[in-house]
């Protein structure tokens, strides 16, 4: 993304705040940024279930940060993000680093409260589609969605109507793009990744521009090519996850603990 470049020029998708940059930054920066997280000691990574992963920039509690400076390699990416997307108050003080092995994803979540609701996501590695699903509490809270009948009272408007506004929608992550998403898409979406190793694009909403770019390196990590499978006239289009995914979750938390501990 070049500077000044306006973000709208990003925008994919019904929703009005979902972004996704192609080639966000280049192959070098993406060996770099690899060799430094496979790089950290065996005790940064966090063994989960189903993902590994790394916290960068302190402990976040619902109250807020306690911080840890992030190191020059991250503060280079945060910096970048904060400059080209003008999307937040200020610089980015925490990076999740989350590693998926091509059998592993993350579960429909919401992010939490602590942090402001921007989120960054840089992706390398093998690609993957991430799904986006209507939230149910918003589906119950919606005051938009329930109509006055003609005596005052109330009924839900049907289910169609709300799937039309409301619809699920996947996103193709192709390595060195950005994904950046804030308000509706932030709060009344879930986002999550299934844990399979194959993957269908088809009717993911950035489905042209993600396909445009996807010049490899060939290195560290199988090709990304050899990944995406176009079998017959486009009928079935499907990622094969053969090699790992790393994504660097890039966020905000405006609420930071001042001088609580040091690391
Ligand atoms: O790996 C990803 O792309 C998503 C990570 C994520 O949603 C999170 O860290 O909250
Ligand atoms: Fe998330």
């Amino acid at each position: 993304m070049e500077e000044k470049v306006k973000l709208a020029h990003y925008k994919v998708g019904s929703l009005p705040t979902l972004f996704y940059v192609p080639d966000f930054i280049t192959d070098s920066d993406q060996s770099l940024l690899l060799n430094n997280i496979y790089g950290a000691p065996a005790s940064k990574w966090k063994i989960l279930k189903n993902r590994r992963l790394q916290n960068w920039g302190g402990v976040v509690h619902e109250k807020g940060l306690l911080p840890q400076i992030l190191p020059p390699w991250l503060t280079n990416l945060t910096q970048k993000i904060y400059e080209e997307s003008g999307l937040f108050p200020s610089a980015l003080n925490h990076v999740l680093i989350n590693e998926y092995l091509p059998n592993q994803g993350i579960m429909p979540h919401q992010d939490g409260p602590a942090y402001f609701p921007v989120v960054a996501i840089l992706s390398l590695g093998s690609p993957v589609v991430m799904d986006f699903t209507p939230h149910a509490r918003f589906k119950q809270d919606s005051q938009d969605d329930v109509c006055k009948d003609s005596d005052g009272g109330t009924f839900e408007i049907g289910k169609d109507k709300w799937l039309d506004d409301n619809h699920p929608f996947s996103i193709l992550l192709m390595p060195r793009s950005l994904l950046i998403f804030k308000d509706k898409a932030y709060s009344d979406y879930l986002h999550g990744i299934k844990d399979c190793a194959v993957h269908c694009y088809d009717g993911a909403v950035n489905e042209a521009e993600a396909l445009k770019h996807k010049e490899s390196d060939g290195n560290l990590f199988s090709s990304e090519d050899d990944e995406l499978e176009t079998i017959g006239k486009g009928e079935y289009k499907n990622i094969s996850r053969k090699s790992t995914r790393i994504s660097l979750t890039c966020r905000l938390v405006p609420k930071v603990h001042k001088n609580l501990f040091r690391f």
